[in-house]
């Protein structure tokens, strides 16, 4: 059973089609990034997987159930209400009391989102990070096995962006499964084992990062230009070959340098450059979401 699997699932609000015959499975264990620019349609399909909003048509299965009163999904999606004149502990006890949890767990949950120290002081006197880390701890009371979580950096600065980093990544490491949405390629990234891409109410890819990174090529810059075409390609094979002037780009193993390097130059090819060029995962992610800068 996958923590989370929709079915065809759409939301039409009047005119709009926000969430367009979605088919998202996150698999147990993993960090999941659900990726897309701002009004792709994420906030609506992690509202319809906590059944906060009814979808027009389509299914969410999350733990195996239907949404609803779930013990075991924790959420942090809409700016997390609390009591601004209490403190951080004070406003985890009475969430605590109204959830049925043991009030020891209040002290367990200030401990994981590294909010103990400042757990006294009022809820009001909080950074932006601060009050999302509490937030945060809001989600763990119950002690979830799934946990969804709306852009869970958004508005913080770096040193609180890299703090939520570690959080989730050591959450994940503790067994827990992460939905989370982000328009941040470079955080997805950084946090995910496997990412969705949403444009436009659509899922247009599926992959994990591992992926996303490899596929890169060895550049070469080497002349004479016809030469080097036909020593490369006698080498390696026509297909494999990408030219544009003296730079060539060949798609092989990082591991093949040493001996292209060598077939070239044997064949009297001058070879002024030869090294690694990374996956332009930016340009992909252009193309993917239809030129949204603002995933990047
Ligand atoms: N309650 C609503 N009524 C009408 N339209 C809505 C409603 N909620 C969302 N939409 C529209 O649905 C589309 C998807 O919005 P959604 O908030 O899900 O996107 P998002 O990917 O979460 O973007 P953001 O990062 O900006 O929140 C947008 O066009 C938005 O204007």
């Amino acid at each position: 059973m996958n923590p989370v699997e929709t079915t065809a699932l759409r939301k039409q609000f009047g005119d709009i089609a926000a969430v367009k015959y979605l088919n998202l499975t996150v698999r147990a264990g993993e960090v999941y990034g659900f990726l897309g620019p701002n009004g792709a349609g994420k906030t609506t399909t992690l509202r319809m997987l906590l059944g906060l909003i009814r979808p027009t048509s389509g299914s969410v299965r999350l733990l195996g159930k239907p949404p609803g009163s779930l013990d075991r999904v924790g959420a942090l999606i809409e700016g997390p209400a609390f009591y601004p004149y209490l403190s951080g502990r004070k406003n985890l006890l009475v969430l605590a009391d109204h959830a049925g949890v043991a009030r020891s767990r209040v002290e367990t949950v200030l401990d994981v989102v590294s909010l103990a120290g400042r757990a006294a002081d009022k809820y009001s006197t909080y950074s932006l990070g601060m009050k999302q880390r509490l937030g945060l701890a809001a989600a763990l009371l119950k002690d979830p096995q799934l946990l969804i979580l709306d852009e869970p950096t958004n508005g913080l600065d770096p040193a609180g962006m890299a703090d939520m980093r570690v959080t989730i990544r050591d959450l994940a490491a503790s067994g827990c499964t992460v939905l989370l949405s982000s328009h941040l390629l470079a955080e997805v990234e950084q946090i995910c084992d496997r990412v969705g891409v949403i444009t436009d109410g659509r899922l247009v890819a599926e992959t994990t990062v591992a992926d996303l990174r490899s596929g890169g090529t060895l550049r070469v810059v080497a002349h004479p230009v016809d030469q080097a075409r036909d020593v490369l390609t006698a080498m390696i094979g026509e297909a494999r070959v990408q030219a544009s002037g003296t730079v060539f780009d060949l798609e092989v193993d990082p591991g093949q340098s040493a001996k292209i390097n060598a077939g070239l130059v044997g064949a009297g090819v001058s070879v002024s450059e030869l090294r690694w060029h990374e996956p332009d995962l930016e340009q992909t992610f252009l193309e993917l979401t239809g030129g949204a800068r603002d995933v990047l």
